[in-house]
């Protein structure tokens, strides 16, 4: 198509002279005006084909595109999928880069797929102009042919450095536009909304939407103007080639040199030439659509490398169902996430035998989650080792641990998919177990509401879906806890339960540890919790500061040794006994609070 549309101008050109040269002996009286006839005709076919291509490589252009993103979305996904470990999930330049490979910016598509094409149609687009020379050079003058094509190019390639520079400016900037995009979103919908309307914040979202916007936009703006500015520079250049172009054919033909039907034709391919001046869209496609192509390089240049092939299924399923569960031991554990300055894990030591109940406990921030991320290998250690069984956690087998452990995590995640998808989801290779869907939901106190739901278990649990229904937030948490459940029936070994109870209600909290906890068996567990009840029965509870162990061991034991641990069970449970403090460790009287 391209190919075809690339012939056109010279094609015309010539077919204009052909045109001339008839008209010329046949108003001369040389030959009859039939002979007008052929030129014609080519000139009408060389017109619809021009639209004809123009249309059938718009359509092929877009096909291009679409697989082109299609392909590099793919390799964005691989790469955040990419099971290694999640810190770049949590890295803004990571996002930055996966946004600028696929999206559009106000309004400029800046994708790979449009750099592709751009790139295409440029070849074409220069071919064409050549073309147009050469029938310059061939009917008229090679010098003419040589300065307007050295006029045009010089125009196209000082357009493109300016622009080049802009497109620049904007990839730059590409963390302010995704801040303005998200209070665009803030604004306009999302989990945002009830605070935006209960605390009346419409005109500050609005104002500070406003604020990051030109924060974006105003140096971008200022850049376009100074690249404005400059046009005068084109503007002489385009002067210098019009002139040519129009001015030498017609002294040549007025001394003479050139016959005068050949005018036409040689001005029709001058200006074929002249076409390749401006930049045309595709070069912004090109220039924007690079930008694209260097994020996606730097994103595989960062994790490319790191991303491990997801073990097979086989594989998975043959270690998952080992009988016995692991031993996790830490030796000089160090994490410190991306860009900060400290680490959140300082040279960490922990043993968990298999099967043991271990507790986490500490202020808020001191890295409880942070800790359980970085065992269940989500994030690898900064310094130091995580053993499991004996081996280190790195490599392949690092995908491999990660499918022998199951977790609810704080912000655990609430599928639009039926409720017994929302619990299957843990071990989805056992999705049509729905007896054992039912048991683990028993189990975590959500069967009686499931079965309740308008469809059961196959209701989809999301308001947004025809037939579908929000669940409250205990109720979401249960669910979370079943998926957990589900999974360690079906051969995880390691639970990790984050604030598990942080939605529950009183009585779920109370029967939380014998319910839960006490019937996990075959299972190493992880517990972290701000509610001392809910850990005090763990084989072990770990109090973390400053990164590290301050204390271990028994509720117990920990009582006995009266320090951080005990201050802070003293001070829960007074709070549910009204005793301001006093609680001794023989009272316990935590379960008053229960
Ligand atoms: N993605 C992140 N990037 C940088 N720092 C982080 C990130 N996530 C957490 N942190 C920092 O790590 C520290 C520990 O956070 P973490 O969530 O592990 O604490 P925690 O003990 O689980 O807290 P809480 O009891 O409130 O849940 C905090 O100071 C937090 O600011």
């Amino acid at each position: 198509m391209h190919c075809g549309r690339a012939v056109v101008p010279a094609a015309t050109a010539l077919a204009i002279g052909w045109l001339a040269a008839e008209l010329t002996d046949s108003v001369s009286g040389r030959q009859s005006a039939a002979v007008t006839v052929g030129p014609l005709v080519l000139m009408c076919v060389l017109l619809a084909a021009d639209e004809v291509l123009t249309a059938l490589a718009g359509a092929m252009e877009q096909y291009i595109a679409g697989r082109v993103d299609a392909r590099a979305r793919r390799h964005v996904r691989r790469l955040a999928l990419a099971p290694q470990e999640m810190a770049h999930l949590e890295d803004s330049q990571f996002a930055d880069d996966a946004a600028r490979v696929s999206e559009d910016s106000g309004g400029v598509p800046r994708s790979p797929g449009m750099a592709a094409v751009g790139q295409l149609r440029l070849v074409f687009r220069v071919a064409a102009a050549f073309g147009a020379a050469a029938v310059v050079a061939w009917m008229f003058s090679w010098a003419l042919a040589l300065v307007l094509l050295t006029t045009s190019l010089t125009m196209r390639a000082l357009l493109r450095r300016w622009w080049i520079h802009l497109a620049t400016v904007r990839d730059e900037r590409e963390g302010l536009r995704r801040r303005a995009e998200y209070w665009t979103e803030v604004a306009s919908a999302g989990s945002a909304g009830k605070e935006v309307r209960l605390f009346g914040l419409h005109g500050w979202v609005v104002r500070r939407r406003t604020h990051e916007f030109l924060s974006w936009v105003e140096v971008i703006w200022s850049e376009r103007r100074g690249v404005l500015r400059r046009q005068w520079w084109i503007a002489g250049l385009a002067g210098i080639g019009a002139c040519s172009a129009l001015l030498l054919p017609a002294l040549a033909a007025v001394r003479g040199t050139l016959p005068a039907g050949d005018v036409m034709p040689v001005l029709v391919a001058a200006w074929g030439v002249f076409a390749i001046g401006p930049m045309g869209q595709e070069a912004f496609d090109i220039e924007y659509g690079l930008g694209a192509v260097r994020a996606l390089d730097r994103l595989t240049a960062a994790h490319g490398r790191s991303a491990v092939p997801i073990a097979a299924e086989g594989d998975v399923k043959a270690k998952a169902n080992d009988a016995v569960p692991a031993e996790i031991r830490a030796e000089g554990l160090v994490f410190r996430y991306p860009r900060a300055e400290e680490a959140v894990v300082s040279g960490l030591d922990l043993i968990v035998s298999p099967g043991e109940v271990l507790a986490l406990v500490g202020e808020n921030g001191v890295g409880k989650t942070t800790l359980i991320k970085v065992i269940a290998g989500l994030h690898l250690p900064t310094a130091g080792r995580l053993l499991v069984d004996g081996s280190p956690v790195e490599g392949p087998d690092l995908a491999l641990w990660r499918r022998r452990v199951a977790t609810v995590f704080q912000d655990f995640n609430q599928y639009p998919l039926s409720a017994a998808d929302n619990v299957a989801l843990a071990a989805p290779e056992y999705r049509d177990d729905l007896q054992g869907v039912r048991t683990a939901a028993r189990r975590a106190g959500a069967a009686s509401f499931i079965e309740r739901l308008p469809h059961g278990y196959e209701t989809v649990l999301t308001s947004g879906r025809t037939g579908g229904t929000d669940l409250s937030g205990g109720q979401w948490q249960r669910i979370a806890i079943a998926r957990a459940i589900f999974a360690v029936e079906h051969g995880r070994d390691v639970l990790i339960l984050d604030e598990p109870t942080a939605h529950l209600d009183v009585e779920a909290e109370a029967r939380f540890y014998r319910q839960i906890i006490a019937e996990v068996s075959g299972a190493t567990v992880l517990l972290i919790s701000h509610r001392l009840s809910t850990v005090r029965n763990a084989d072990r509870i770990v109090l973390l500061e400053d990164g590290r162990i301050a204390e271990q061991g028994s509720h117990h034991e920990l009582m006995i040794r009266d320090r951080g641990y005990a201050r802070l069970f003293r001070l829960q449970a007074a709070r549910f006994s009204g005793k301001g403090g006093q609680t001794d460790v023989t009272t316990e009287s935590v379960e008053a609070g229960r």
